[in-house]
């Protein structure tokens, strides 16, 4: 959330976040490098819409601006806190040169492929984040019971990625004694969920590039849309296979069932009003195809859904919300029908490949803490950038005002830092993220009119060329008897007519 060399009493107070880089001290932002400068944090003003009714109540609410107001603007090439890294797609010295981290499905990984993705995983999970450190409480409470100990926490790498997903998700506190209001929630139910999202993948696999030091590592993903009923990445090489003893737990075979979450107590933090912290507690659960309850949750999605909702040609349609038809980002979050159908009942596509996990990966407030977080919202990103390559929208596809609170155009997404737009994300990957899928997408398979369609064109051309073909051999027939010679005959006729003269010739000298 925020860089641990801003939330100082002074840095707080301040209100400024504009650090120097360790490689260029007393420089903030690298401004006498040229890289960036301290400037003030425009914060988006348009209305959102009215499923939050409770505006001034939410440290949320204009992110960042409740704990800062002033931020580094990095030049060219140059991002991060203080700017001293690349923009992603950048590496060098002068963040010059270009690189593309190639995503792939996780089931074509190599096994020593599949080994280092899992450890670099499980080393995520266990290295203190390099630079960021996450609030504790709420704003009201942030300088401590002194007034002078500012409440955040160190917290890893993985844990962060955690963090951050449960903090945009959490209920706004209303004040001891009073229900926490639950209608909010900043990466979901909105145009922003595809945005917010992609930069949440985005910061890990950057983390994690920084942590292996390795700029083309890449999150591969998970083609969930295999329909069946079995999880086919839940194996001991991948994200770990069913407990034979514990239906609901991951094989000690597996890493992942070390793994211990946080995050959990969601109740006491909305009656508390306190803040997830980085301590873990139990083990990930996880039951894929095992609700009974829900039978429509116990099957993952077909291709055919991909193929389906692909097709949808509007981004998002009002009230951009949970509630939209025919929206391209209603669909693939998986409150619609594959064709685009709100229906309050269905859940498809990645909601669907959610529930089907059916344990901590199926719960809002808990999902990333199942590394299978990653590698489901990957293959749903790749959906989103194979939509925006297809129908190439432009920005103004993206409602500008009046979507749920944090999912306008250019509300900064919460809780990123440095600020960054839902807008900033509504890019191709390839051509200004640096990244790209390696996917074979589905087809779609043709109607009864448009086979019946190609077969008659197929046999219009047919007609054509047999018919082209034996007019022209006719007419070619016809033109070689106007000159009287069978063409072939012809020329064998004349070759052995002058070796016959020739050879009497010689007959005829001796
Ligand atoms: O982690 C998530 C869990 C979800 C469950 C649903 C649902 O449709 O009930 N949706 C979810 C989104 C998540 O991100």
């Amino acid at each position: 959330q925020f860089p641990r060399r801003c939330v100082t009493p002074e840095g707080l107070r301040s209100g400024q976040c504009c650090p120097s880089s360790p490689s260029s001290p007393s420089d903030p932002c690298g401004a006498s490098l040229g890289r960036g400068q301290c400037v003030s944090i425009a914060a988006d003003r348009r209305p959102h819409g009215p499923q939050y009714p409770h505006d001034g109540r939410d440290d949320r609410e204009r992110w960042p601006v409740r704990f800062f107001n002033r931020t580094c603007q990095c030049n060219g090439n140059f991002s991060g806190a203080d700017c001293g890294r690349c923009r992603h797609g950048y590496s060098g010295p002068n963040c010059d040169q270009r690189v593309t981290a190639v995503r792939r499905n996780v089931m074509q990984l190599s096994a020593a492929e599949k080994r280092a993705f899992v450890s670099a995983l499980d080393q995520a999970k266990r290295t203190v984040h390099p630079d960021l450190v996450i609030c504790t409480r709420r704003y009201q409470e942030i300088y401590g019971p002194d007034g002078n100990t500012p409440q955040f926490q160190n917290i890893t790498i993985y844990n962060y990625f955690v963090w951050t997903h449960y903090y945009s998700v959490g209920k706004t506190y209303m004040g001891a004694g009073q229900p926490s209001f639950g209608g909010v929630d900043f990466s979901h139910e909105g145009p922003g969920f595809v945005t917010w999202h992609r930069f949440h993948l985005l910061q890990l696999e950057r983390d994690m590039q920084d942590m292996l030091q390795d700029p083309t590592f890449a999150l591969p993903y998970w083609n969930f849309a295999i329909g069946g009923s079995e999880c086919d990445i839940c194996t001991d090489d991948l994200l770990g296979a069913r407990n034979n003893f514990d239906a609901n737990g991951i094989s000690a075979n597996s890493v992942f069932s070390q793994w211990r979450v946080i995050c959990e107590s969601v109740d006491d933090y909305d009656v508390l009003g306190t803040i997830c912290n980085s301590t873990e507690t139990s083990p990930i659960q996880r039951n894929p195809a095992g609700n009974v309850a829900r039978p429509l949750v116990q099957r993952l999605p077909e291709p055919q859904d991909v193929v389906d909702c692909l097709e949808l040609n509007t981004f998002d349609t009002s009230p951009f919300y949970s509630t939209s038809s025919q929206s391209f980002r209603n669909t693939i979050e998986g409150y619609s029908t594959p064709q685009g159908n709100y229906d309050p009942v269905v859940r498809s596509l990645h909601n669907l490949a959610h529930l089907f996990l059916n344990g901590t990966g199926g719960q809002t407030h808990l999902s990333p803490n199942d590394p299978i977080f990653v590698l489901l919202h990957t293959f749903t990103d790749a959906i989103f950038d194979e939509w925006l390559r297809r129908h190439g929208p432009g920005q103004v596809v993206y409602p500008e005002e009046n979507a749920p609170i944090g999912h306008n155009r250019q509300f900064n997404m919460v809780p990123f830092w440095p600020p960054i737009t839902n807008a900033e994300m509504f890019v191709t990957a390839p051509e200004n993220l640096g990244y790209t899928y390696a996917v074979q997408w589905p087809t779609r398979p043709f109607t009864l009119s448009e086979i019946i369609t190609i077969a008659i064109v197929a046999a219009v051309l047919v007609v054509a060329v047999v018919g082209g073909a034996i007019t022209c051999m006719m007419r070619a027939r016809a033109h070689r008897s106007d000159e009287g010679l069978e063409p072939l005959l012809g020329e064998q006729f004349r070759s052995y007519s002058e070796e016959d003269r020739r050879y009497e010739k010689s007959q005829s000298v001796v």
